[in-house]
């Protein structure tokens, strides 16, 4: 009946064709003040919401899959997943202006004639692409924090920085604007040196203790199968075998010499294999890793980049993650992939990277990689719980939780080659629903490794995000390491390594969204040290001020919009005021705005608060700006980037990462 109802279209009051919808209240449905209900016009959809992190990201499917796109009869790689429509191209210049010459020393270029781009400054300026008129930044705005503008002739400010008379740009610092330095000047971090890129390309990186580990790690797993393999099997060769048993046969030479061989073999494993048991305590020379009450924010693929991580830590955060960084790429020296783990310095300490991969190799060398390479590290993380197929299918991400020896020797092998970072590690309850593994996987990681955190995620991969993270379960797990290792330090190999000061940290995570689930998680049980915040942070950035406050906060539209400037700032800090940099700030921007759409503001609500999962029938705000910013049309969050970066192409379409998945999976 209900749904015959919501499928009629009705005549409103002004005339225009609306859709009846169900406002009732009831179960998963959102409170809102009658006079904040809006009828749906016809062709509008409902506010849809729930997102997941499943997503496709064309650097996984390119990059991990190992360029598994097949191509179709005219060449073009067929694109695969479900962003298979999104436009990728990078925003091109007609005149591009050459790169030496982008603060206007035409001394730099020493290709002379030869050089393919622009050295004609007024040529450039001719077929540039118009000012940003942006009514939120009426001046450069990088120029205005930084004092410089890293982006010289092609910031799409540049009126700001140029004295227009002579063409010559303004600085108000003394930058050497071509030193590789530049970044540091921005106030990020963690950026691998060109040599050591290089290293990695060419395959001349010097992976010493990653080669060690591994040497150790194989023959200690060579011993396991040799341990449950019969003597005679090993010891003898295939064509003795075959002979006949009654018939006393000599040793041949070459037996006995084998037979030899194998011992020592034999006694080198053993060595190895009591090493391999040895590295475990390098654990405890590591940087110590404090996660007690700490606000942290959840490592959060796309949309947790450097800019919005400055945010949150503006906002009150105290720990961070990079988007998760796909080991293999890394190993490779792989740009996008090394622009992950970039940090803020506002982030340093307390930001962990994100690592995932399948096998131990890939597991030490991205470690050793990245603490050689990069210093400001907390502690590196290894997803195990990502669901997304492709990274499963390659045993990487929550299969690990399929395969806990092969997650253990990950760990152990990170551990051995981080230097003093700490490794920790992100999992979920299991693979399948109603088969949680979580428990004796923790009684595992305590006694086999020396992990400094383990995040848990009260949610199965099957599970997605279509019922409540269990916290019941994450409450359990958290009992079961406390005791699991009240247990081990009473062991020999315990009490060498490990105290009761130093515990493990044990994070909770999911549905973690105002600030009365963060105290209810963390002063339910005492085992937990702290909570994780993901979707909560990203619809309500100032969900830390709430925590803070102890209360809910009713951001106005224009405290809300101030949020939205601040982001639009970092961003542009980060990835620049040129044409390019532009147009990933829209980008990142509007994917912000596929999560920060879904606040409902408090003043709208009859009853507060709205849980994720509960939908809000189509509202108006208290402004037009509220109304705004709730919109669920992309064209509107299009619309609200136009204010900070100025008005978009006409072609720009753009298409969310994270898959919105409807209400009908909703746990009602
Ligand atoms: C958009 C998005 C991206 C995510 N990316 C990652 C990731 O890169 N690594 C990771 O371990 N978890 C990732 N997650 C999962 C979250 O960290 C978190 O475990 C999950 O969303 C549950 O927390 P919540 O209920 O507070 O959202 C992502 C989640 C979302 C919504």
């Amino acid at each position: 009946m209900e749904q015959n109802a919501e499928k009629r279209s009705i005549v409103g009051d002004d005339n225009s064709t609306v859709k009846r919808q169900d406002t009732s209240p009831s179960k998963g449905i959102a409170h809102i003040k009658p006079e904040y209900i809006v009828p749906l016009k016809q062709n509008e959809n409902q506010k849809v919401a729930i997102y997941d992190e499943e997503m496709s990201s064309d650097r996984m499917t390119n990059e991990f899959a190992g360029g598994t796109n097949k191509k179709n009869k005219n060449g073009r790689g067929k694109k695969r997943g479900q962003n298979k429509n999104r436009d990728n191209r990078q925003v091109k210049e007609q005149n591009v202006l050459c790169p030496r010459l982008i603060h206007g020393d035409i001394s730099k270029c020493s290709f002379g004639d030869n050089c393919r781009f622009v050295h004609d400054i007024n040529l450039y300026l001719s077929t540039k692409k118009p000012e940003v008129e942006s009514n939120i930044f009426p001046s450069c705005p990088v120029f205005n924090s930084l004092g410089f503008c890293p982006m010289g002739f092609k910031c799409r400010f540049l009126s700001s920085h140029l004295n227009k008379e002579d063409n010559i740009l303004i600085s108000k610092k003394e930058i050497d604007p071509d030193a590789q330095t530049i970044w540091s000047v921005k106030g990020e971090v963690n950026h691998i040196s060109p040599e050591r890129k290089l290293d990695l390309i060419k395959r001349r990186f010097p992976f010493t203790k990653s080669n060690e580990i591994l040497e150790i790690i194989d023959s200690f797993q060579q011993e396991c199968r040799d341990s449950m393999k019969p003597e005679e099997e090993v010891e003898s060769t295939p064509q003795l075998k075959k002979q006949d048993p009654d018939v006393e046969q000599p040793v041949a030479p070459q037996v006995e010499q084998r037979n030899k061989e194998l011992s020592q073999h034999r006694m080198k494993q053993r060595e190895v294999y009591l090493k391999y048991k040895d590295t475990r305590y390098f654990a405890q020379e590591k940087k110590p890793l404090d996660l007690y009450h700490k606000k942290i924010v959840s490592p959060l693929t796309t949309v947790g980049n450097l800019p919005y991580r400055r945010l949150m830590r503006k906002l009150g955060a105290d720990v961070t993650y990079s988007e998760m960084a796909l080991a293999v790429p890394l190993i490779q020296g792989t740009n996008s992939e090394w622009a992950l783990p970039k940090a803020h310095t506002s982030e340093f300490p307390g930001f962990g990277v994100q690592v995932a991969c399948s096998k131990a190799w890939q597991a030490a060398k991205a470690a050793e990689a990245l603490a050689n390479s990069v210093s400001e590290i907390s502690e590196i993380n290894l997803n195990s719980g990502c669901p997304i197929d492709l990274l499963y299918r390659q045993g990487s991400g929550s299969a690990l939780l399929d395969n806990p020896a092969r997650m253990i020797r990950c760990l152990n092998a990170m551990n051995y080659v981080s230097k003093d970072i700490p490794i920790t590690v992100k999992i979920r309850t299991s693979t399948k629903e109603g088969h949680p593994i979580a428990e004796g996987l923790v009684k595992r990681l305590v006694n086999e490794t020396d992990v400094a955190a383990i995040t848990l995620h009260g949610r199965s991969r099957q599970q997605r995000y279509t019922k409540s993270a269990d916290w019941d379960y994450v409450s359990q797990v958290a009992d079961t390491l406390r005791s699991a290792e009240a247990d081990f330090i009473e062991t020999e190999q315990g009490k060498e390594g490990r105290d009761s000061k130093n515990r493990i940290q044990f994070v909770g995570n999911g549905d973690v969204n105002n600030f009365e689930d963060w105290y209810r998680y963390l002063d339910g049980n005492e085992n937990i040290d702290s909570v994780m915040v993901a979707r909560g942070a990203l619809i309500k950035p100032w969900i830390f001020e709430e925590v803070e406050s102890q209360q809910y906060l009713d951001k106005t539209s224009t405290e809300r919009l101030d949020i939205l400037r601040d982001y639009a700032q970092f961003s542009m800090e980060h990835w620049g005021t040129d044409e390019y940099g532009i147009s990933q700030c829209r980008r990142f921007f509007c994917e912000f705005m596929s999560f920060f759409h879904r606040y409902v503001p408090m003043g709208i609500c009859e009853r507060y608060p709205v849980k994720l999962n509960e939908r809000p029938p189509n509202w108006c705000g208290r402004d037009e700006l509220e109304t705004l910013m709730g919109s669920t049309d992309v064209n509107d969050w299009i619309k609200l980037s136009d204010l900070f970066f100025g008005k978009t192409d006409e072609n720009f379409v753009f298409v969310p990462k994270h898959k919105s998945s409807s209400y009908a999976n909703r746990d009602s």
